[in-house]
């Protein structure tokens, strides 16, 4: 019997996972549960964010739902002992180095959109981050200077073979779609950029079908919001990728409406798979978080680590059904509740 992880987090996350985990049981799967703390939740339980026990069940579940991490009485913590140490852990010891992060608007969401409708209905796009490297994981420091003042830095790297991995990903994902790849970088500036270039054109001549575009980030910010259906596949560094996919989101309607899998296979391995958003702690507690970012990353999983495709069908269609009958969460302009949601979507099933 396959296992699913769940742990929950901190702030909106347990109740967003909550709701996923309804539409998972109410799919009779044959799938067993285990759910373990983890970021502010874990720290207060048991004094470290990622315990082992946590993460020795995140190596042996087939796959990982997570809610999120982040929690304000954390915030004066030791860096390594901050609830969001938990998530760039996970990420790194289980090898989980590509992130999909779809963007696709849905029917009759428009007016959730922040954007013209008929500009936000063209949006469908996947945003393929790299999530183990570049300036997070890079070393970090504090020094003071001969003179007194304080500096930090965080160094931004890449490996050429990281930089071949995701944009392979991103090349396939493309020619599985409709064959265009945007490659976003700063190379006009960091030398980071100009190798993660350098790398993807030499890749290009192994898929001749792809049209590949190359677009500075501060481009492609502005592009996602004048013609965001431009974008059919992206990639991007682990920075560039984790700001422009908050973007994506309020351009379909809600940062509650993107799910992710993070994933270092394609298929039939382990993976984690979240919404998009963090904690959210001025919301936590409300009943006001849109639990769709979670359901939908359920589906992910079902897709990506458990090989079940209807399964995941049946939920981004229970989902979008939900949507189009008019229930919504105060983000996207309703005052439905967090279990309101959940319920029209089980309703949907
Ligand atoms: N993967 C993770 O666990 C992530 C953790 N974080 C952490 O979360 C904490 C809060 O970070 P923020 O920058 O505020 O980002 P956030 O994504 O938690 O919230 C940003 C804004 O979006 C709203 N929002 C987010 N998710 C929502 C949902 N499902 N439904 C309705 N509204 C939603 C929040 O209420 C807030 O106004 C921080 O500690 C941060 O480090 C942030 C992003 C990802
Ligand atoms: C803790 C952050 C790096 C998580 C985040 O913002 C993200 O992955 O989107
Ligand atoms: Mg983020």
């Amino acid at each position: 019997m396959a296992l699913i992880a769940i742990l929950p987090g901190d702030g909106i996350g347990p109740e967003v996972t909550a709701q996923a985990r309804r539409v998972l049981e109410a799919l009779d799967l044959g799938v067993s549960f285990e759910e373990a703390p983890v970021g502010g939740a874990a720290y207060h339980a048991a004094g470290h964010p990622l315990p082992s026990e946590t993460l020795d069940l995140a190596k042996r579940a087939d796959a990982i739902l997570f809610g999120a991490v982040g929690d304000p009485a954390c915030d004066t913590l030791d860096r390594h002992l901050r609830p969001e140490q938990a998530i760039l852990g996970l990420r790194k010891e289980l090898g989980f180095w590509a992130n999909l992060r779809p963007a696709k608007m849905m029917p009759g969401m428009e007016d959730a959109s922040t954007l013209r409708p008929e500009i936000a209905r063209a949006i469908d796009m996947v945003i393929v981050r790299e999530l183990v490297g570049d300036v997070y994981f890079g070393e970090k420091g504090r020094r003071e200077t001969a003179d007194g003042r304080r500096e930090g830095h965080d160094l931004m790297s890449y490996a050429e073979d990281e930089v071949r991995r995701i944009a392979v990903v991103g090349f396939e994902m493309a020619q599985r779609r409709r064959k265009s790849l945007i490659s976003v970088d700063k190379a006009n500036v960091l030398e980071t950029s100009q190798l993660w270039r350098d790398v993807v054109n030499e890749l290009a001549p192994d898929y001749p079908e792809v049209a590949l575009q190359h677009m500075y980030v501060d481009n492609a910010a502005m592009q996602m919001v004048r013609n965001p259906g431009q974008f059919d596949v992206v990639i991007t560094g682990n920075l560039f990728g984790d700001i422009l996919s908050d973007q994506a989101s309020m351009c379909v309607g809600s940062i509650g409406l993107l799910p992710s899998a993070s994933l270092r296979a394609w298929a039939g391995d382990n993976g984690l798979y979240e919404p998009i958003h963090g904690s959210a702690p001025d919301i936590a507690g409300q009943g006001k978080a849109n639990p769709c970012a979670a359901i939908l990353s359920a589906a992910m999983l079902l897709r990506h680590s458990l090989d079940n495709e209807d399964a995941a069908l049946k939920i981004e269609a229970a989902v979008a059904g939900a949507l189009a009958g008019g229930v919504r969460t105060p983000d996207m302009g309703g005052a439905d509740s967090t279990s309101q949601m959940g319920d029209a979507i089980l309703a949907a099933l």
